[in-house]
């Protein structure tokens, strides 16, 4: 098992590791946005993603390596305009996912994603 610590991003601000890896999947911690860059739900949504791309990238991944994705909407009506952006950012590729209204997120954000993707196996942990 191994932690990755993706060089593209700050220090996770809590107790964890952004990912781990054991064997060929990487277990992704849950990602929140950087609501520095603005509220706006798509805006959410792009900068969430841009921190799941770039924990992916660490190990040469992308979004087309997902297997499964839990997200957390603290507003399901904004499940609509949630799966249209994500269609257009997975495009062809479609993994496993779950979608779970929630009260509250940490920091009022709208969105959190927690992920799984399956590693290239020359690096299996
Ligand atoms: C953002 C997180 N993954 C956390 O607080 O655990």
């Amino acid at each position: 098992m191994k932690t990755w610590e993706p060089r593209r991003l700050a220090p996770p601000a809590g107790h964890y590791a952004y990912a781990v890896q054991t064997g060929n999947l990487v277990y992704l911690s849950g990602v929140l946005p950087d609501l520095a860059r603005g509220s706006d739900f798509a805006v959410q949504f792009g900068t969430c993603f841009e921190r799941i791309e770039a924990i992916l990238a660490e190990g040469g991944l992308d979004l087309s390596h997902l297997v499964q994705c839990t997200v957390y909407l603290s507003d399901i009506t904004l499940w609509d305009e949630f799966n249209r952006l994500y269609r257009e950012r997975l495009g062809a590729h479609r993994c496993a996912r779950t979608v779970v209204p929630v009260g509250a997120l940490h920091f009022g954000a709208l969105i959190e994603v927690q992920a799984v993707a399956e590693a290239i196996p020359s690096t299996a942990a």
